[in-house]
């Protein structure tokens, strides 16, 4: 009996944009602004998160050069409009939405920076509609690329020098993920990636061994080796098919001294059992047939713990091969960024400050345009905290800097003989890109000279001490006023 072919369908959308990458909510709210005509006036929002991923000290921020592609090439398309009309909304809503393009100013940190809970990592000062539009693409991508450059700088942490490749495609949640999350990971330090793709986009270096699927397609470890070694110069045996020290590493070496000049072999991959009994077994092997240059590698369901503990047992492993744990963030999958309102254009064309409350006075948002500086301390060399000033402010002015905690605000100190860096760059101007993007390999050495400018304190893994992220008096006293106005209002209409 014969079938007839199966096709698949055709791509549906030849123009899909990532203009309709958004919530629903955000389409609604831009259109009650729309319809009021309070669409153009100008609003400033923040992106910032309340709690560092994965308890530790800090956080690699990452993310930017995708958001400036986004904003650069925001639009509706014609099939995301054709959507929407479908879906009900008004042809001359739909008409404002199709000449929609980001026309906002943009500052944020760079790539690479090192940022702290409460601190302001981006701000996008933009008329209202277009500010409201941009919000849920601008978390997506920086919530997953910033999670996993900081998953990735703990693992770095605790390898320190040694090569650590990122394995984790397969794994990942979906193309996208494994694409930018092994970007991210690059920027954290990463030396290599397995994906190819990544490789092409980004510039990372690709690399990889093989797959036990090989060992087992030629039956046997002898003919895989030899065969692999005999179209490939740059060797990394797989050796736990089987045996790995009975069968696995004498078989590498068999070959490895086989082939000689005609390959580089560069060392054994181990990928189950005890990874510290096998790698210091395996060493001795290598050292006596004279491959005391080889590498061992190792994977398998690897995090900074595991590493960790494997160094502590003394395993002689050279290249850290991680995927799962890293590129799914296993053990906290989300970043919480946030995106809030900050100021705005009142109807008198005046911006005025706006203010959430909460119970939780960590929750409290605060109003106004800022900047956030890195106090550094000009004898030391290493970071005293971030400072959260109102845009007017030169914290560099004053010769003694009072930093105080922003909730617990008998926690003080005064800091002199400091540089205020200021970690906010401009990346759009009225909507157009004043930012040259750095190659990554600058943002990669960028993570370690900000590394270099922290306490070893804040960097440990485990219980790292509390970074200070405090605000200026003047931040202070207009978060504060605010919260009174507010608490008076609402009193007033309580009594009312
Ligand atoms: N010496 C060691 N100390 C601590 N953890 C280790 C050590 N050796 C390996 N591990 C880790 O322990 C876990 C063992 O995983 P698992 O139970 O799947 O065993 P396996 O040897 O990989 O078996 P499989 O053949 O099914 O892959 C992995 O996360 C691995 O990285
Ligand atoms: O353990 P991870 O940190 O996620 O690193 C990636 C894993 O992917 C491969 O295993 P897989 O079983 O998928 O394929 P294989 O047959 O090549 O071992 C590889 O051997 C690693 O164990
Ligand atoms: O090259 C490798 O060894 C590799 C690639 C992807 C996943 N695991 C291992």
């Amino acid at each position: 009996m014969t079938h007839p072919s199966a096709s698949i369908p055709e791509a549906p959308y030849a123009d899909d944009s990532l203009g309709l990458h958004t919530d629903k909510y955000q389409i609604n709210m831009t259109e009650v602004y729309w319809r009021d005509q309070i669409h153009q006036r100008k609003a400033v929002f923040e992106v910032y998160f309340r709690k560092i991923p994965f308890q530790n000290g800090y956080a690699v921020f990452a993310g930017l050069e995708r958001v400036i592609r986004y904003l650069h090439d925001f639009r509706f398309s014609e099939s995301d409009l054709a959507f929407l009309k479908e879906d009900g909304y008004s042809e001359e809503y739909l008409e404002y939405l199709a000449s929609l393009r980001f026309t906002g100013t943009v500052r944020s940190m760079r790539e690479g920076e090192l940022v702290f809970a409460n601190e302001p990592i981006m701000r996008i000062e933009a008329p209202l509609a277009e500010a409201q539009l941009i919000e849920t693409a601008i978390l997506n991508i920086i919530n997953f690329q910033t999670l996993i450059a900081t998953k990735a700088s703990r693992i770095k942490q605790v390898v320190r020098d040694e090569v650590t490749m990122e394995f984790g495609s397969r794994r990942a949640q979906e193309m996208d993920a494994a694409i930018w999350g092994t970007r991210a990971a690059y920027i954290a330090g990463f030396d290599a990636t397995s994906n190819v793709r990544a490789g092409k986009l980004f510039g990372i270096p690709s690399a990889g061994t093989h797959a036990h699927a090989m060992v087992q397609a030629y039956r046997d470890e002898y003919t895989a080796f030899r065969k692999y070694a005999e179209c490939h110069q740059d060797c990394v045996f797989l050796v736990d098919t089987y045996d790995t020290l009975r069968s696995g590493v004498p078989t590498a070496i068999r070959v490895a001294k086989e082939m000689g000049d005609r390959i580089n072999f560069r060392g054994i991959r181990l990928d189950s059992g005890d990874l510290a009994y096998l790698s210091k077994e395996a060493r001795k092997l290598l050292d006596k047939a004279g491959f005391t240059d080889a590498k061992i590698y190792a994977s398998n369901d690897l995090d900074e713990h595991t590493i960790l503990n494997l160094k502590a047992q003394g395993a002689k492993i050279d290249v850290w091969g991680i995927g799962t744990k890293l590129i799914t963030a296993y053990d906290q999958p989300a970043l919480g960024a946030v995106y809030k309102l900050i100021s705005i254009e009142n109807e008198n064309g005046e911006m005025t400050d706006t203010i959430k409350i909460s119970s939780n006075p960590e929750k409290i948002t605060t109003p106004g345009r800022k900047r956030v500086f890195r106090i550094i301390n000009k004898l030391s060399g290493k970071s005293e905290g971030d400072y959260i000033a109102l845009e007017r402010e030169e914290p560099q002015d004053q010769d003694r800097l009072k930093m105080f905690h922003p909730v617990h605000t008998y926690i003080a100190k005064f800091v002199t003989n400091f540089e205020a860096r200021e970690l906010h760059h401009a990346i759009f101007e009225d909507g157009e890109l004043v930012y040259e993007m750095p190659a990554l390999k600058e943002i990669q050495t960028f993570v370690k000279e900000n590394l270099d400018v922290l306490w070893e304190e804040y960097k440990r893994i485990l219980n790292p001490a509390e970074y200070p992220v405090n605000l200026s008096q003047a931040c202070w006293d207009n978060k504060m006023k605010l919260i009174g106005e507010i608490q008076e209002k609402v009193s007033r209409q309580v009594q009312s």
